[in-house]
């Protein structure tokens, strides 16, 4: 593999900065069978990567609601080439997409719309019967996967018998949604920020405000004093921290330099509630909806890919500590 320039900015703006751009495709599934994109078994195709935080939400929420017989999973591989996208090298048993046999992500993008010009992002979910992308925005993937399919589901799985103890319960969207809020702006999105930044400026720009935000989750929990965020049921907002902070000792930490503190030592609330969602297999998570999702090494090794020295950190270890 040939290694990118050194100090060449591989995702950042000529002002060093990292900015993320929208997803294109913003349509939604629905229960009502006569909507656009109606939800039915075995129609729509989620495509991940197994590293990316953001397809990671939706591959969890696909276990967490037992999907898997329902919605089918396409796992695709970085490229060697940074910046190249995603493609389908057989690492991970892919050859070529299952459905047209295509080699590249960007070929599907080309199928929905041979006009686009924008990213080849995942997650992206496909509907087979209109061969076109239904969305690639995974928190509103996350929405559709909560509630639309009910149908499909036994009853305890349902988001309609869970009322208040749902994943997204009505008594608490403005809290959800204020937490979604900064949450994503400083550690979702603010790990990129730091770690894609090309200049020292814009590095300590996006750096402290991640730990800033850290510390004000952990007064959270404290304060809280509950198993979740919001409570004694995983919601929403649970799964949308968790993606990052799984992957923050192992890669923000090391590659991206998020080097203030670590989970691990620093954040004794954070490390529990952590360590709560990874290690639990019961039926809370259906069976380890947070544990079988996440993937390490490959952490390591596609962040370490996509800085400008591809070189993968072996620490720390263990990947997590034990309950
Ligand atoms: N807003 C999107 C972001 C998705 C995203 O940025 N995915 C990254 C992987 S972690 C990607 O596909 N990047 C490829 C590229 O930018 O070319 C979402 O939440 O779904």
């Amino acid at each position: 593999m040939a290694a990118p320039d050194k100090g060449k900015a591989l995702f950042a703006d000529s002002d060093g900065q990292f900015r993320r751009k929208a997803s294109a495709f913003r349509d939604f599934i629905s229960a009502d069978p006569s909507s656009k994109f109606p939800a039915e078994k075995d129609r729509y195709v989620l495509y991940i990567h197994i590293g990316c935080p953001w397809a990671h939400r939706t591959n969890i929420v696909r276990s967490l609601k037992g999907l898997e017989d329902t919605i089918q999973l396409v796992v695709l591989d970085a490229s060697e080439q940074p910046g190249r996208g995603w493609h389908f090298s057989g690492e991970r048993g892919f050859e070529k997409d299952p459905l047209y046999g295509f080699k590249w992500l960007s070929e599907l993008y080309k199928k929905a719309d041979a006009s686009y010009e924008g990213r080849y992002l995942v997650p992206t979910l496909w509907d087979k019967k209109k061969e076109t992308i239904v969305s690639n925005e995974s928190s509103e993937i996350i929405r559709m996967f909560y509630s639309e399919f009910d149908a499909f589901l036994p009853e305890h799985l349902r988001e309609s018998s869970k009322g208040e103890k749902g994943l997204f319960p009505t008594q608490l969207h403005t809290e959800i949604e204020a937490m979604n809020e900064w949450v994503y702006d400083k550690i979702n999105n603010g790990v990129y920020k730091t770690g894609f930044a090309s200049s020292q400026e814009a590095y300590e720009e996006h750096v402290h405000p991640i730990f800033k935000s850290l510390d004000r989750l952990e007064s959270h929990l404290l304060e809280k004093n509950t198993p979740y965020l919001f409570g004694d049921f995983i919601t929403e907002a649970d799964i949308r921290l968790y993606t990052t902070l799984i992957r923050f000792d192992v890669a923000y930490f090391t590659i991206f330099r998020c080097n203030l503190k670590m989970i691990r030592y620093e954040y004794p609330q954070l490390h529990e509630w952590l360590r709560r969602l990874y290690w639990d297999e019961s039926e809370k998570t259906n069976g380890g909806a947070f544990k079988k999702t996440v993937d390490f090494q490959s952490y390591r090794v596609g962040y370490a890919k996509a800085t400008s020295l591809p070189v993968v950190p072996v620490g720390p270890k263990p990947d997590i500590l034990p309950l």
